[in-house]
């Protein structure tokens, strides 16, 4: 009979680029979990050191020094406890996505990681090498044989294998899996195939928080050598893990964790667009927004996860009224922000709008009206907002959601005007579908008014956005094949679409490519972001 291992888990974040804090934080945290939690072992996520993804600043040796300098300094403090500490290790020419084994005041192992992604959000061929001898890491912890793996090394069969068959009975695998919608079950479903192909015990440990366009979930999680996947952790949210894993029956036995209350799509939807726009203002230094709102629904759910993310007293709305604004949109920004508590602002753009008609009157002459005053209007706004965000202080927060990004129908330097962009990564449909999910829980945020009423840029009489787009439910239909699925034009017609339509919702896609590269960072939800995710040529001539 050998003794239980106590293992503690540190599900937290880890901002990119505080090496000095960060160092200083995990030397703490083993303290903690060593004297708080009685740990044997403590383990960390991946790159927890420098923070991931750090991106270019792995380009500069200043950098990648300083991170070596931490792990030494971490290892001296480390007692009477295993710690496993993720960092970017430079050996001469090369960088290695590395994990180490700090122990007794110095660092016993290192592991290279060898699958190295490099699709989607990834690029770490960028960035490191796989270290050619690709050797294992197995080490003793009282009498157990532990093994390290670092994350995609586990989406293939290879690395667990090889650590197994090099006695380890049981294998830790820190994580920088950023959230993306579904994946869960994929995990679930991997760690599973995993321990049924080893017999292993597996911990899998994610990290938490956001990071400009990517948030990181946690949902880590600990399998048993027998194939039972335990209960994730709650997701988005900061927490020591605890677990004793008995070698014996490779069995995992929680002490510490915190499940998820509610694990739906729209409930982990929600939770990763609040976590992204919360650490956004906290990781640059902005404690207060703004968001102009219109009375639709972009700006209504906005502001509700403004409002979840930093707090009521922390966010101002401002109306900004014109010829064209209905009485129904000035009376449903009022309502909701009464329903929040939120600071409502009254600026009239029509005196603005006006002046700068006069100053173009002689130059416009008799041209006819068109999309350049409706957009006038838009830029008024959007020069007000950002003036009240200078003046004041506080991020700008923009409004446009994947569908109008997808086929540029915003006004750029007008309403994309703003630092980050909640609604980047979610379509229209999914927008009204969080919207009344928001409202299942808790106070009615979004009037049921603002649900209801046909989405409208009220830069016209009567305009409605069904005058210039397809229904949103077609073009959402067609643009999750073309964008999120990489269908063919001959695909999507094939599946049953209108050609024409089709034709021209991925030429609108195609043009406005350069409104996307100007555009402010949302986080990811999506199996196919805009952005880091999905990177196309501006200037394009291929036509499919
Ligand atoms: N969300 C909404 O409901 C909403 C809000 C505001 C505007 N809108 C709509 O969005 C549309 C915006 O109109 P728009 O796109 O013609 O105006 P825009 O001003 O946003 O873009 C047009 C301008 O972009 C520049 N441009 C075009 N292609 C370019 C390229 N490849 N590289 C660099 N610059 C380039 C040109 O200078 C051109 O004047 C309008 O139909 C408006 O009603 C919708
Ligand atoms: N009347 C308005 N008051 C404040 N903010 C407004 C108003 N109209 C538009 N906005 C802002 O612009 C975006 C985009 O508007 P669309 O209605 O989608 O064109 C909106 O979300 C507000 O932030
Ligand atoms: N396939 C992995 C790769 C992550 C990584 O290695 O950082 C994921 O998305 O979770
Ligand atoms: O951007 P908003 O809030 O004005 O929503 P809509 O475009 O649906 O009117």
């Amino acid at each position: 009979m050998s003794n239980p291992l106590r293992l503690a888990l540190a599900q937290f974040d880890f901002p990119v680029g505080a090496v000095h804090q960060n160092a200083e934080r995990i030397a703490q945290m083993i303290a903690q979990a060593r004297d708080e939690y009685g740990a044997d072992v403590v383990l960390f996520p991946e790159l927890a050191l420098s923070g991931y993804p750090p991106e270019d600043l792995l380009l500069r040796p200043g950098f990648l020094a300083d991170c070596e300098a931490a792990i030494h300094r971490i290892a001296a403090s480390t007692q009477g406890i295993v710690a496993v500490v993720g960092w970017p290790q430079a050996a001469g020419s090369v960088v290695y996505n590395a994990a180490s084994v700090l122990r007794d005041g110095h660092v016993s192992h290192t592991y290279r990681k060898r699958e190295l992604p490099n699709y989607a959000v990834f690029d770490e061929r960028r960035y490191f090498d796989v270290d050619p001898d690709r050797e294992d890491c197995v080490f003793d912890v009282d009498g157990v044989q532990v093994g390290l793996i670092i994350c995609e090394d586990l989406w293939f069969p290879e690395p667990l294998a090889s650590t197994v068959a090099g006695g380890a009975e049981l294998v830790l695998v820190p994580n920088a899996s950023p959230f993306e919608r579904d994946k869960h079950a994929e995990r679930d479903h991997l760690l599973a195939q995993r321990v049924q192909e080893t017999g292993v015990g597996l911990v899998y440990l994610n990290v938490v928080g956001g990071e400009d366009a990517l948030v990181f979930d946690g949902g880590s999680v600990v399998a048993d050598g027998d194939g039972t996947v335990h209960p994730a952790a709650a997701a988005f949210t900061d927490q020591w893990l605890v677990v004793d894993f008995d070698p014996d029956s490779r069995r995992f036995n929680a002490v510490e964790w915190m499940e998820d209350g509610d694990e739906s799509r729209d409930a982990l939807a929600w939770r990763a667009v609040v976590r992204g726009t919360r650490d956004y203002c906290r990781k640059n230094g902005f404690e207060k927004v703004w968001l102009g709102l219109s009375g639709g629904i972009d700006s209504s759910l906005v502001l509700a996860i403004a409002v979840d993310a930093i707090g009521a007293e922390n966010v101002t709305a401002v109306r900004m009224p014109s010829r064209y604004t209905a009485d129904l949109s000035n009376d449903l920004a009022e309502e909701q922000c009464r329903t929040q508590g939120v600071r409502l602002l009254t600026l009239p753009i029509e005196k603005p709008f006006e002046g700068y008609l006069d100053a173009l009157a002689e130059h416009f002459g008799d041209r006819p009206v068109d999309t350049t005053e409706e957009n006038l209007q838009s830029r008024t706004r959007g020069a007000l907002l950002m003036a009240m965000s200078n003046k004041f202080g506080g991020l700008l927060l923009t409004t446009g959601n994947k569908s109008e990004y997808a086929v540029g129908y915003a006004t750029i330097y007008g309403d994309m005007c703003g630092g980050y962009a909640p609604l980047k990564d979610l379509y229209k449909s999914e927008v009204f579908a969080l919207a009344r999910w928001r409202n299942t829980v808790g106070d009615e945020v979004i009037p049921q008014a603002v649900i209801d009423r046909p989405p409208s840029a009220e830069l016209r009489e009567n305009q409605k956005d069904q005058d210039s787009l397809p229904p949103y439910d077609v073009l959402d239909a067609i643009l999750l094949r073309y964008v999120d699925q990489e269908q063919s034009y001959d695909e999507i017609v094939a599946a049953g679409f209108d050609a024409a339509t089709v034709e021209r919702v991925l030429r609108l896609v195609r043009i406005s490519e350069w409104k996307r590269h100007q555009s402010a960072p949302g986080p990811k939800v999506s199996r196919r972001a805009f952005g880091r995710e999905r990177r196309y040529p501006i200037s394009n001539g291929y036509r499919g």
